[in-house]
């Protein structure tokens, strides 16, 4: 297989390796630039790709961009300001070391493409393992060993930069190992400044967004984090008077933002950090970065009314190179130095490879690593995946660098796979920064003043050994130009220092509140609701006892009402036994009253609360009437004598229950209701002829009853006439005369045909014989008595002597 490796002048013909490992993804044929690379070097003009003179915005979805600047092979300090390293500060001529000469002229990388390079084994390792070349490509870019700033800057910064002028926050970071040109690359010498230089420089020519009614603003902080004897991570403000930090709940506090109004200013203010920064000499560089520099660009646009129109962050990160204990031969504190620095680049390659497994597989958790040191703290949201980040690995294609370079290459080869689909900071998002300073209290900003306050009364006081002069030449300007940026800033700087908690976050926050809120109150109400349906279960099985109890009660009631019912019978009749048993006395006053009451249930009638109710007052013992009343129902009797309703007096035993027979002084016998009132009706008012068909007619509680009765007054009289002993009571007088018909007819349609009936209807003629039986029977109070009952109620007595014509009729007949 032939030699990937493009022929260079410096480097002899490689023998062609075993097998080839392609990492990332295979390659069934070479790119044309590879090709035109392997026929041989380019001249610059076409092996260099010329900035990219309008760079395409930046999708909403796209891959981590990772190039790759391969550093020259020896590099010269024939350019003032750009010292070469130890290593590589050979001039020819003045004594390199001849152990290492072997493998100075011959490089382990070759370039196949913009996008591919081959890494091949130096041959000192043929024996160890099998000789094989390694294929990397995927890279957004690959810069050349002679490729210049500006190439660099327009390929790779230029559409970062884009990007930010829109509004979108992104992260360069430079990677590689110690002595690979990553400080050269990001900040360059004075007479080849690096992209941060030139990105400055862009930034005051680039013209304002829209017709120029706006102007824009740029802001800088730089700091570096580093490690103090092996005694831990530390941050320090490498801007003017600036102090050690403290990294708290994602938030720096005490950084220092610098407003810068030109590129002078942007580049004093670097050159100052450059030389507060902690460097130091090594075997492999004589000026290698001991700390991690971050530098943080933001730039604001404000209108002509005040407002950020958009603001945004780049942030560049130059990373201290790891190094090798073999190779640089550190000890002591250059040896801690080492291990924070290895520890730093390992957990940041850490966060990236679980980003991308993360992205790869969902179901893989995006592992925490970003806490194992500072750097990744302090830029987890890129660590993240949460914002756009650019690498730029940079390696030294030196063979004795293929162990560093070969390690870089693996590492990083899986970022490029890296996407950023979830970016939390859109372009032109105007109002998130302002929203964010509105965040910040009053209370937050004085306390800012007061630390550059603080800061410029302390000044001197901490880290003079680090850049007293500079400090102290320029204390009293500088104090005072710091009050002019930092106290109108103040709120921009607290707004930087709380950049982690931005709009989205606090939305988020709002939101997640709100959710919480409304998850309390729905589960407040459903409880509330629990209890509600159970009370509301025991209030009804409440209800059902209560029913059951008030049912049973009712039932009970009506029991006892039963056993009252008879118990009042008994008494009834008991107390009927005991009137019976009583003797009358035959000469007793003629107002006395004979009572009685019936039970009908005994007496045949049917209804069992059937009561007789006679109501007579029988004068001259010519007149026997019997009114029946019914207190709550009447019993109809028909008129017919024959009827089975109307009732024997004589049939009625003498010790009738509940009848009560007194006997009248006038021997006429009433059976009445004591609790009704009852009236007779004279029979005078149906005319004399009629009177000898008269009928007892009481008034029973206000309601017309019509009492049909018939009295066989010529029996009663004769019957009284005969009596053969006067003082034999009139039960038994009754028993032993003839018989006495007591009818009743309680009808409502009879009442009813009463109300219409007549006085002064035609009368009848009767028979004599009544007619003179009837005359000797009316006596003289009958017809007094009947007045007074018709003056009560007159229409009753008109429907009586109607129905009472009627019975005349059965009286004819019987007679
Ligand atoms: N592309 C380049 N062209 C010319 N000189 C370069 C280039 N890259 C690096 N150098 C030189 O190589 C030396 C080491 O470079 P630099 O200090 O930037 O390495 P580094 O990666 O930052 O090392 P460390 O990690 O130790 O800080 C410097 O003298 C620098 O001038």
């Amino acid at each position: 297989m032939p030699s990937l490796s493009p022929p260079t002048e410096s480097s002899p013909p490689l023998s062609p390796p075993a097998t080839v490992r392609r990492n990332p993804p295979r390659r069934a044929r070479q790119t044309p630039a590879a090709k035109a690379l392997h026929a041989g070097p380019p001249p610059r003009e076409t092996n260099v790709p010329a900035p990219a003179p309008a760079p395409a915005p930046t999708s909403a979805s796209e891959n981590l961009k990772v190039f790759l600047r391969i550093r020259p092979l020896h590099v010269t300090s024939g350019v003032p300001g750009c010292k070469p390293s130890k290593a590589d500060g050979r001039v020819p001529g003045k004594g390199a070391p001849p152990k290492a000469e072997s493998g100075k002229n011959t490089t382990c990388l070759t370039v196949n493409g913009p996008s591919s390079v081959t890494l091949t084994s130096p041959l000192s390792l043929h024996d160890q393992k099998r000789v094989k070349s390694e294929v990397y490509d995927g890279f957004s870019f690959v810069f050349p060993p002679d490729t210049t700033q500006q190439e660099v800057y327009a390929r790779a910064i230029n559409p970062i930069l884009m990007d930010f002028m829109r509004g979108t926050s992104s992260l360069l970071v430079a990677l590689g190992p110690t002595g690979s040109g990553k400080t050269y690359t990001m900040f360059g010498c004075a007479t080849d400044p690096g992209v941060v230089p030139l990105t400055l420089k862009q930034f005051f020519n680039y013209p304002s967004e829209g017709t120029g009614h706006a102007t824009r603003s740029f802001y800088i902080s730089i700091l570096e984090i580093y490690s103090e004897r092996g005694k831990g991570e530390r941050i320090l403000d490498l801007s003017a008077d600036g102090e050690e930090l403290s990294f708290q709940n994602s938030t720096m506090i005490g950084l220092k933002e610098v407003m810068v109004s030109n590129i002078e200013e942007a580049e004093h203010l670097l050159a100052l950090g450059m030389l507060k920064r902690s460097t130091a000499s090594t075997s492999a560089n004589n000026q290698s970065s001991r700390s991690q520099c971050i530098i943080n660009i933001r730039s604001a646009e404000k209108s002509h009314n005040g407002h950020n129109s958009h603001s945004a962050v780049l942030t560049i990160a130059d990373l201290a190179g790891a190094e090798r204990e073999r190779k640089t031969g550190n000890q002591g504190a250059r040896l801690q130095e080492s291990n924070f620095i290895n520890n730093t680049s390992m957990v940041f390659g850490q966060c990236l490879r679980s980003l991308h497994e993360h992205q790869r597989n969902p179901k893989k958790p995006l592992e925490k690593h970003f806490k194992s040191s500072m750097l990744t703290r302090y830029l987890r949201d890129y660590m993240e995946g949460k914002k756009r980040m650019t690498l730029i690995l940079t390696v030294k294609p030196g063979e004795d660098d293929y162990a560093d370079t070969s390690f870089l290459l693996r590492q990083a080869s899986p970022y490029m796979k890296i996407k950023f689909t979830n970016i939390e900071e859109p372009p032109n998002l105007p109002n998130k920064k302002r929203i964010t300073s509105s965040l910040i209290t009053d209370h937050h900003k004085r306390r800012k003043i007061n630390v550059s306050e603080t800061s410029v009364d302390d000044e001197g006081s901490h880290r003079s050994n680090r850049n007293d002069g500079s400090r102290a030449s320029k204390k009293d300007a500088d104090t005072k130009k710091l009050q002019e940026v930092v106290i109108p800033q103040s709120s921009v700087i607290s707004t930087e220092v709380l950049m982690p908690m931005t709009v989205d976050t606090a939305l988020n926050d709002a939101h997640h509140m709100e959710l919480l809120s409304l998850a309390r109150k729905e589960e407040i109400m459903r409880n509330f609701s629990k209890a509600l349906w159970t009370t509301l279960k025991q209030y009804k099985q409440k209800l059902i006892e209560s029913e059951k109890n008030a049912q049973s009660l009712r039932e009970a009631l009506r029991k006892e009402e039963v056993q009252v019912m008879e118990l009042n019978k008994e008494i009834e009749e008991l107390k009927s036994r005991c009137s019976c048993q009583k003797p009358p006395h035959v000469g007793e006053s003629s107002s006395a009253k004979v009572y009685a009451r019936l039970d009908c249930s005994r007496t045949g009638l049917g209804t069992p609360s059937y009561q007789v109710s006679s109501s007579p007052t029988f004068h001259n013992g010519s007149t026997l009437g019997i009114a029946a009343s019914q207190s709550a129902q009447s019993v109809s009797c028909d008129q017919d004598l024959n009827d089975h309703n109307c009732l024997l007096v004589d049939q009625i035993p003498e010790n009738l229950p509940g009848m009560e027979i007194i006997h009248d002084d006038c021997n006429g016998l009433a059976v009445s209701e004591p609790t009704m009132p009852s009236t007779n009706l004279n029979k005078s008012e149906f005319g004399n002829e009629s009177a000898s068909s008269f009928d007892n007619l009481s008034m029973v509680g206000g309601r017309n009853v019509s009492s049909s009765m018939v009295d066989e007054t010529t029996n009663l009289k004769e019957n009284k006439r005969q009596s053969p002993e006067p003082g034999l009571s009139q039960a038994q007088h009754l028993k032993s005369s003839d018989k006495y018909y007591v009818r009743r007819v309680l009808k409502e349609k009879n009442a009813t045909v009463s109300q219409s009936s007549n006085v002064d209807k035609p009368k009848r003629k009767l028979r004599p014989a009544s007619s003179m039986l009837l005359k000797d029977l009316t006596g003289l109070d009958m017809e007094t008595t009947n007045r007074e009952t018709r003056d009560k109620s007159t229409d009753e007595g008109q429907g009586i002597s109607q129905n009472n014509a009627s019975l005349l009729c059965l009286l004819r007949k019987q007679s």
